[in-house]
């Protein structure tokens, strides 16, 4: 066993609670971490998934490795072991997924939104067909010139009472669809969103079933163009694409209708509210936080922690041995902060599932009352935990020195994952604008007319009594600062308007406090929520200790960031900004001795993370040495590159270091 697996089985003993108690705690219970285990253990034992770690092959490869194993999966692995949508295996079928995966806008995308948008007809169509691969649908929003603002999007999709079809066009280069996934190489069909017109008439963005390829020969139609936009930050596996479509005929059936319908002489009928065409973006901004943000910032911690334990660097004590750098409370400082971000937003964004479940039934029996609350909350949800797990990340990467920046490490890779998830499903600037507009009129209804989540906003303001660091001072203190911020920033936009601003220059004015006070209440939703969650959570006193020290140090945390903000505002005085300062290193100090404990906890495989400094065995320089040996590049042991263009210039070397030698 090397030095460094003997460190990290020491740190493994001196934890002080059953790691085990923790998963059950982290999964939803006993039962539901058994059910991951299970599926996890299915898909990694599976030969057919195995592949070579991806930091080893080209785009190319990764896309054709990553399309190759999804459609198993999607088509054999699924059904066969009981994962299907609404089953307890589903919930945790992330966890087993390969690290690299197409096909996720079709089965994550573009199924959800058949299913809110089509009618029941259309839904027994398309349903069966994209479940089993037999079609491939993208979800084609974003166009080249307007991906945020939708009210801009250009794509038109006229009707045709003759034809009985509508005419789908792209009419300027700014219009084509630019950036769905799955959309460039697999995909032979497109939900495109469309301006729809009928004589003449604009209605608005509406969804359209668009074929884009032929079913045979995989082709594109004619009149489309479409392909890979190129190579990104990230996402080397999947073919994000563009789509020009230049009068492209569709039956007029594939308007999906469950919300709007095209009578066959031309007659637009509205069935539902307009708000529910966003619907889907709400769907996603609610699901994809966990397995797209929280769980990528979990492994960065799990990666950073493990390393920073086994990695030893410099001395505490003068003449002492060398320590590990996870001792130094700067260390401390970056990382355990990171996994407090890691259990709030986790915990915090399941209530907001919760919600959102509830918000779809009552929708069901045509109650959509909730829906302006479940639109702000998800939104700006979405945005802070993005922005969080985004910062964590590359937090956890550069605590990590120098291999923090190696492909080895496993760390640049989550860092492309987690960081389109602050522009994509809505940019979090205008999502977070989004949050305030709902903030500044709930700032001015009376408290009976609103949702419980939000009354804070309007009762008077509580003082904290005790000791400061509880949670629920500090929960207080979150509330408190997120009510006085939405009541200053409307003050500052009704200023403005009554200086004679038209109202959107007085909200653009206003926007740098309007989106700092949408961030405060986001926060107090998060903390509040982790705190709940916290105190009613049933385990032993050792599990629960350090889930209310990892909440405290949450809060902390967040306060002394921006300490200058709650003393502005008079939440708290220089004093107790110093108490909480304190109180923060002394956690850390308490955390420490259980922090390889806590990321052993997320129970990560190794294969699911393709680190080097992250494995559970702690093996990182042996592990470092063999992924450096399988790199392309040393193939050979001497590169083509070196005789083609160094070798006349290295032979000149060679003439000039001997003939000097033979003149000794
Ligand atoms: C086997 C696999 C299993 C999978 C499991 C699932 C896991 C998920 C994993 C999937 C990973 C996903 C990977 C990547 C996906 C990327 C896909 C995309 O980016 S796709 C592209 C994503 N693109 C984007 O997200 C675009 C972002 N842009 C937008 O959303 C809009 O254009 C806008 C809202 C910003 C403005 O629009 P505009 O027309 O100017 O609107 P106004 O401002 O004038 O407001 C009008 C009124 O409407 C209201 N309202 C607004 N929205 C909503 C809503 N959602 N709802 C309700 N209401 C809403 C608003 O409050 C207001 O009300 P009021 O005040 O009048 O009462
Ligand atoms: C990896 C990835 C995958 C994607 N997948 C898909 C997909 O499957 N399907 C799909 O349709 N789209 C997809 N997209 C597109 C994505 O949804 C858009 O990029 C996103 O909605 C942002 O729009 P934009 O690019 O037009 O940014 P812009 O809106 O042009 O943003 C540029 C800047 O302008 C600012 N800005 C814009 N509006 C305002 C405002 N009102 N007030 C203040 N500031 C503002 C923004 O904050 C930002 O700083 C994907 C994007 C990425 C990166």
């Amino acid at each position: 066993m090397s030095i460094e697996s003997n460190l990290l089985k020491k740190e493994r003993q001196n934890v002080t609670f059953s790691v085990e108690e923790l998963t059950n705690v982290w999964d939803g219970g006993k039962e539901d971490t058994e059910i991951r285990r299970k599926v996890v253990k299915v898909f990694g034992d599976d030969p057919v998934l195995k592949s070579p770690p991806i930091c080893t092959m080209t785009r190319e490869e990764r896309y054709t490795e990553a399309t190759r194993k999804c459609v198993y999966i999607f088509r054999n692995m699924l059904q066969k072991n009981g994962i299907y949508p609404g089953s307890k295996e589903f919930e945790h079928f992330w966890n087993a997924m390969p690290i690299e995966y197409t096909l996720l806008i079709h089965m994550g995308a573009f199924i959800p939104c058949i299913m809110s948008f089509g009618s029941e007809e259309q839904v027994a169509k398309w349903l069966p067909l994209s479940a089993n691969l037999n079609i491939i649908c993208t979800y084609a929003q974003t166009e080249l010139g307007h991906g945020s603002f939708l009210r801009g999007l250009e794509t038109e999709a006229t009707f045709d009472r003759e034809t009985q079809e509508f005419v789908i066009n792209c009419p300027k280069v700014s219009s084509m669809k630019w950036w769905p996934g799955d959309m460039g190489l697999n995909a032979n069909h497109a939900l495109v969103m469309a301006n729809l017109i009928v004589g003449g008439k604009k209605y608005g963005m509406h969804p359209f079933m668009v074929q884009i390829r032929d079913l045979s020969t995989h082709m594109p139609l004619p009149g489309v163009t479409v392909g890979d936009i190129g190579s990104k930050m990230g996402f080397e596996a999947i073919d994000n694409g563009f789509l020009y479509m230049k009068n492209v005929r569709i039956p007029r059936e594939n308007l999906l209708n469950k919300n709007s319908e095209v009578k066959p002489d031309g007659t637009y009928v509205k069935k539902a509210s307009d708000r529910l065409m966003y619907g889907s973006m709400v769907n996603l901004r609610v699901n994809l936080p966990k397995s797209q943000a929280i769980d990528v910032l979990a492994k960065a911690c799990t990666i950073a922690i493990r390393y920073s334990a086994v990695r030893r660097q410099g001395l505490l004590n003068p003449g002492g041995a060398e320590v590990a750098v996870l001792d130094y409370t700067l260390q401390q400082h970056k990382l355990i902060p990171q996994l407090a971000t890691v259990y709030a937003t986790k915990f915090a964004g399941e209530g907001i599932i919760k919600k959102h479940q509830a918000f779809l039934q009552n929708m069901a029996k045509g109650n959509i009352s909730d829906l302006a609350e479940i639109h702000a909350l998800s939104a700006s949800f979405k945005a802070s935990v993005s922005e969080q797990c985004t910062e964590g990340v590359e937090v956890c990467r550069r605590a990590c020195g120098g291999h923090g920046y190696s492909q080895a490490s496993g760390l640049p890779h989550l860092l492309s994952k987690v960081t389109p998830t602050c522009t994509y499903e809505g940019e979090n600037t205008v999502l977070y604008l989004q949050t305030a507009r709902y903030l500044v009129k709930c700032a001015k209804e009376k408290a009976a007319d609103l949702p419980e989540s939000i009354l804070f906003l309007v009762q008077p303001i509580q003082n904290a009594r005790g000791n400061i660091t509880s949670l629920d001072n500090l929960a207080l203190y979150f509330k408190n600062r997120a009510a006085l911020c939405v009541q200053a920033a409307s003050k500052k936009v009704n200023q403005m308007s009554n200086k004679g601003l038209a109202m959107h220059e007085a909200w653009d004015k206003s926007s740098v406090q309007l989106v700092h006070a949408t961030k405060a209440y986001v926060i107090q939703y998060i903390f509040d929520a982790f705190a709940s969650f916290v105190k009613e959570v049933k385990c032993s006193k050792s599990v629960k200790e350090i889930l209310e020290d990892l909440c405290c140090l949450y809060g902390l945390h967040y306060i002394n960031n921006c300490s200058g903000d709650f003393l502005k505002l008079g939440i708290l005085t220089a004093h107790h900004c110093n108490i909480a300062e304190e109180a923060e290193i002394a956690l850390l100090e308490k955390l420490r001795p259980n922090a390889v404990g806590i990321v052993d906890a997320f129970d990560f495989t190794d294969s699911s993370m393709e680190s080097c400094l992250g494995a559970y065995d702690g093996n990182v320089y042996e592990r470092l040495f063999d992924m450096a040996k399988l790199s392309p590049l040393n193939k050979e042991p001497v590169h083509q590159a070196s005789y083609k263009y160094l070798r006349p210039y290295l032979l000149e070397g060679r003439d000039i270091l001997e003939g000097a030698k033979s003149k000794l």
